[in-house]
């Protein structure tokens, strides 16, 4: 079997204002995302994501031209069930075939930024594709699912102190969501506010519904340290990025300081980054993003970590129906598989992209029988919102 060509494209999808809504980096007016194809000689179709920013947009361009303009060629003619071979070839750049053939790496090229994020979404392709050749979904291949249904969490809570409970009961009342997210820190100014929020939240909610706080990396070391004592009494399911990404050591300062679980990893790029946030007893739970962290197979790898070091593995998913899917294949299968978040904010990559849908009943998503991440993509969907 061989690669005949692998193309990326940015979809660039507008929300219509009266569904758009205010976020971290303010009102989100549209959904972006960099969609991968790969097609083998015979025809088989594998399709992957990657994303550019953390969020919902952003301009895709570097990323497209390293999918397009460097991974692709150089993998068309390749056999796309060598999934770990190639890997290794775009995370270690040119000089992989040489670092392969001598039995050690070079680690120049892949390893972080847009360059891991283009070597996901291919990843996810691959894995797609190896499904759909063998006529196994994506979790079968992995090892098995752990159940046929897994838990997710309603992420969104942008409201007001005043709007905060009525906001998040409506995501209980949809879906039958176990437990909620909310925005705090840049949306809502200093610690005070964000904890007159969440406390008001938390009452709303009575005390049987998870309740979680991203602070989306705004805080200072102190300010994190000081919403944590503000709020300790709201019996929180974490607190996610307290402080920058870049301050790991910051990060456990905050868990030492606090009872409060800790959540990060949405910001981070591969296994050595988790690596790190377990050894420096930073966090516990891990969020990798599958269309920026390594895809697939290293979203497994860090998995493994977390499984070692008693961390919760609840993966990111504020993305497209692939992201989602390949978030839940690897949650599924893995030993630290855990919580699904599923976004509440108008998200058109989520919802409409696909054929299929992801339907929450009691909280929880159905893990797809279908093969490969069993997404049918809609064509008329990519056609009409292709920039790139
Ligand atoms: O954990 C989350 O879903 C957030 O960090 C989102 O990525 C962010 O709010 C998008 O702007
Ligand atoms: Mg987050």
């Amino acid at each position: 079997m061989k690669i005949k060509s692998v193309t990326a494209r940015w979809l660039h999808v507008p929300i219509p204002y009266e569904k758009q809504h205010v976020s971290d980096f303010g009102r989100v007016a549209s959904f972006d995302s960099v969609l991968v194809r790969i097609e083998t000689e015979c025809g088989l179709i594998g399709w992957g994501e990657a994303k550019e920013e953390v969020g919902s947009e952003g301009n895709s361009h570097g990323l497209v031209a390293i999918i397009n303009q460097k991974f692709g060629p150089g993998l068309v003619g390749e056999d796309p069930r060598d999934i770990n071979r190639l890997w290794e070839l775009m995370y270690n750049g040119c000089r992989g075939h040489y670092a392969l053939a001598h039995g050690h790496v070079f680690p120049i090229m892949g390893r972080r930024g847009v360059s891991i994020a283009a070597l996901s979404g291919i990843d996810m392709a691959l894995w797609d594709l190896l499904g759909k050749h063998l006529d196994a979904p994506v979790w079968r291949l992995l090892g098995g699912r752990k159940a046929e249904r897994m838990a997710a969490y309603a992420s969104g809570g942008w409201a007001d102190a005043e709007h905060i409970g009525e906001q998040l009961l409506g995501y209980v009342a949809r879906g039958g969501f176990k437990a909620v997210k909310m925005r705090v820190g840049v949306i809502d100014g200093d610690p005070v506010n964000s904890a007159r929020r969440v406390i008001a939240a938390r009452q709303a909610l009575g005390p049987d519904i998870g309740l979680a706080c991203d602070a989306h990396g705004t805080y200072t070391v102190a300010e994190a340290k000081r919403f944590c004592r503000l709020v300790e009494d709201c019996n929180l399911l974490w607190f996610e990025e307290p402080v920058t990404a870049d301050d790991k050591r910051g990060v456990a300062e905050v868990r030492a300081a606090t009872a409060i679980p800790i959540a990060a990893g949405e910001s981070e790029f591969n296994r050595f980054d988790f690596r790190d946030l377990a050894e420096l007893r930073a966090a516990d739970v891990f969020q990798p993003d599958l269309a920026i962290c390594g895809g697939i197979s290293e979203a497994m790898r860090i998995g493994a970590i977390a499984a070692a070091w008693n961390i919760k593995l609840a993966p990111h998913l504020w993305t497209g129906a692939l992201a989602f899917a390949a978030g839940m294949h690897v949650a599924a299968a893995s030993p630290a598989g855990w919580l699904l978040e599923y976004s509440v904010g108008a998200n058109p990559l989520l919802q409409e992209l696909a054929e299929e849908q992801f339907s929450v009943q009691d909280g929880l998503v159905d893990i797809p029988d279908r093969p490969g991440l069993g997404i049918t993509i809609r064509q008329d969907f990519v056609e009409r919102y292709a920039i790139a």
